[in-house]
């Protein structure tokens, strides 16, 4: 039996990681790629069935690359889980905290773990994904330099913790969306996004909202991204709780669609909880 191709964004010790064994369990066949925007076009082009990426964090909100994306790619949201962030800051062995002049890790991490980094003068470098960042620190092999990432990405490029739990919150959690090619409903599928863009003028926004109350529907979130090429013009992701084989909700879609310019169904899935 040939295995599930999934992709993550980065190498082995990233959060996407342990979001896909969460989601699909150790019976996968696990494709690591560099950049987020490869999980979509990974995804068109088929060599992998379904991506992982991260969305939300509960502490620093939305992850704003990440809806763009899902607007652009034709791609659906299938599921969501949840990881627990834990960030720990590493070096290579013998490496002291007076010893760092500059610490590597994916801009989020920085975000996330703003509190502790504000003690410190370190240059903070952006760099592709948290695990990426430790598994270039152990390549330097250079005591000045210092990562930001999980427990497991330290165990794996054999790199020691010189402070844990870093993160600002300590709830601190993200939210993982499981794309696929295709709009996947069934029975269990309880939550529905959305992105929209309605016309610049009073009340637009509010017709399509109406639609919501009307059929006593109960919206989860809504995000606006701008649109890029019209300037003060915005894209509304909106999720909602409901099956799209409902017929309230399918008529309540229809309506919706009508009032709108732009209407994109995202996905139909389970609601982690
Ligand atoms: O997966 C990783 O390790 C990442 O570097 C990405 C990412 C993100 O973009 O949010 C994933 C989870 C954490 O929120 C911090 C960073």
């Amino acid at each position: 039996m040939s295995l599930l191709r999934v992709g993550f964004q980065g190498v082995k010790g990233a959060f996407g990681e342990e979001a896909l064994y969460n989601y699909f369990g150790e019976e996968v066949h696990t494709i690591a790629v560099k950049n987020f925007e490869d999980i979509c076009t990974s995804l068109e082009s088929g060599t992998i069935e379904y991506g992982v990426l991260p969305i939300e964090n509960s502490s620093t909100g939305a992850i704003s690359d990440v809806y763009d994306l899902i607007n652009k790619y034709e791609c659906h949201i299938v599921g969501e889980t949840h990881v627990k962030v834990n960030h720990n800051l590493m070096g290579i062995k013998g490496c002291k905290m007076e010893d760092i002049e500059e610490v590597y890790s994916h801009p989020q991490a920085f975000e996330q773990s703003k509190n502790y980094l504000n003690n410190y003068k370190w240059k903070l470098v952006p760099y592709y994904n948290t695990a990426k960042s430790a598994e270039y620190i152990m390549k330097q092999g250079n005591k000045k330099i210092a990562a930001i990432g999980s427990k497991k990405a330290a165990q794996l490029y054999n790199l020691d913790i010189l402070a844990s739990n870093i993160n600002s919150n300590n709830t601190n959690t993200t939210r993982f969306i499981i794309l696929g090619k295709k709009l996947m409903v069934n029975e269990d599928c309880n939550k529905i996004s959305v992105v929209l863009s309605t016309e610049h003028k009073a009340g637009a926004l509010y017709h399509v909202l109406k639609h919501f109350a009307e059929n006593n529907i109960n919206m989860l979130k809504i995000e606006s991204r701008p649109r890029g090429n019209t300037p003060w013009e915005y894209n509304f992701y909106i999720d909602f709780e409901g099956n799209i084989n409902n017929d309230i909700i399918r008529k309540a879609l229809e309506k919706m669609s009508k009032d709108c310019h732009h209407f994109k169904i995202l996905g139909n899935y389970k609601q982690f909880n």
